[in-house]
């Protein structure tokens, strides 16, 4: 099957850093939300595949091959519960955590983080986040200045903005919505950005080091490092796992990826031209899906006990809804839900988290910038 790959007009959020497998992604100390209660505990594999499930809370799941030939003949002959993930529950713990250093910065070195966001054009969703941002930059005390510009502004514009708060030392992070239009540079417009204020990460050094071993990005970007945030607070194993990436795009997939290899996983990147997605995914331990595709992966696609990342955040007509429509996820949820061991949700699973990072990387900047440990 061909995947769609469709990074820059998907809804969804693009996003990680770790000096080592084992550290920890933000840079003050953060809790677990819960132990992860559904861990595998057995496999055996035959015609008939059972797994059990540490927390008794969670019924034993049997799943049974119906023909070995056919995948897609699994059938779940006892409901499963998959451990919900919520990115919304960790994005307000981060919150929290975020706000606490602010003002303990505030009150020691007097320094307030300062947040610059430009919004090119009148898309209704990415105006919709840069309010989001503004309203999370309040919640934590970030000072946030915005910048709009009409659709048909130019490169010039932008870039001339850009290089005001890159001399600006109020502001500590510089962020661009995006998409941009149709007619502008995306590759000039992020290389604008001084990489010391880079807090979405999407400038080619930050990529080119978080790529390179012994190498460490000055930030991660913001969607994949609140992937890999939820991982370790659900306590769940990457080093030696195989993971599966869908998606190669330039601020989910390919970072995700990354980020993954820097915690020990073995990484398969499965894309547009990818042959046999379904059978490679299906091997995986973790999935972390940024393909823009609603409902396209299948139950059929995942290993008993994975756990999956559902970056997908994709509207579909849905006339009981006051919106006219409901955002669903690339995961066909309710048949995966019953096959793995824990999933986000959409929404509320991996959207909420890029904001969350995008304050923790602001913290992080201005922490840096001022020395203040
Ligand atoms: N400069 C950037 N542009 C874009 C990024 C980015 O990280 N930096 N990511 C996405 C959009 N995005 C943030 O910018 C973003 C997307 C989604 C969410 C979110 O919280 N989604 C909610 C659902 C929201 C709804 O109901 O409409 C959820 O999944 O629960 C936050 C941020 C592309 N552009």
């Amino acid at each position: 099957m061909a995947l769609m790959e469709t990074a820059a007009s998907m809804i969804f959020t693009d996003y990680s850093s770790s000096s080592s497998s084992t550290a920890r992604l933000l840079h003050f100390t953060s809790s677990r939300v819960q132990k992860f209660p559904n861990t595998i505990s057995h496999f055996r594999r035959s015609n008939t595949l059972k797994f059990g499930i540490s927390n008794p809370k969670f019924p034993r799941t049997i799943i049974t091959y119906c023909s070995s030939a056919s995948p897609s003949a699994v059938q779940v002959t006892e409901e499963a519960s998959a451990t919900i993930i919520d990115g919304k529950r960790v994005a307000k713990d981060i919150r929290e955590e975020v706000a606490v250093e602010i003002s303990r910065m505030k009150d020691k070195i007097g320094i307030v983080p300062g947040l610059a966001v430009i919004l090119v054009g009148d898309r209704k969703d990415s105006a919709t986040y840069v309010r989001n941002k503004k309203k999370a930059c309040d919640s934590v005390g970030i000072n946030s200045y915005e910048v709009r510009l009409a659709e048909d502004s130019t490169e010039e514009e932008v870039v001339n903005h850009i290089s005001k708060f890159n001399d600006d030392p109020s502001v500590h992070g510089i962020l661009v919505q995006l998409p941009l239009p149709r007619h502008m540079d995306e590759e000039k417009i992020l290389d604008a950005v001084c990489i010391e204020k880079d807090v979405d990460g999407f400038h080619p050094e930050n990529m080119g080091r978080l790529a390179m071993r012994g190498r460490e990005p000055s930030f991660v970007p913001c969607t994949p490092k609140g992937c890999i945030e939820l991982l370790h607070r659900y306590d769940i194993p990457i080093k030696g796992k195989r993971a599966v990436v869908i998606g190669r795009s330039n601020i989910v997939g390919t970072p995700a990826a990354f980020l993954l290899q820097r915690e020990d996983a073995t990484v398969t990147v499965v894309h547009s031209r990818t042959e046999n997605a379904e059978e490679i995914t299906r091997e995986a331990d973790i999935i972390i899906s940024a393909v823009g595709q609603p409902n396209m992966v299948r139950g059929s696609w995942v290993k008993p006990g994975a756990v999956i990342i559902d970056v997908g955040i994709n509207p579909v007509e849905d006339p009981d809804c006051t919106r006219g429509y409901r955002l669903v996820g690339d995961i066909c949820y309710e048949e995966a839900r019953k096959v793995a061991s824990a999933i986000t949700p959409v929404p509320g699973g991996v959207g909420p988290m890029t904001i969350a990072m995008l304050l923790s990387n602001t913290l992080l900047s201005a922490k840096r910038i001022h020395n203040f440990s």
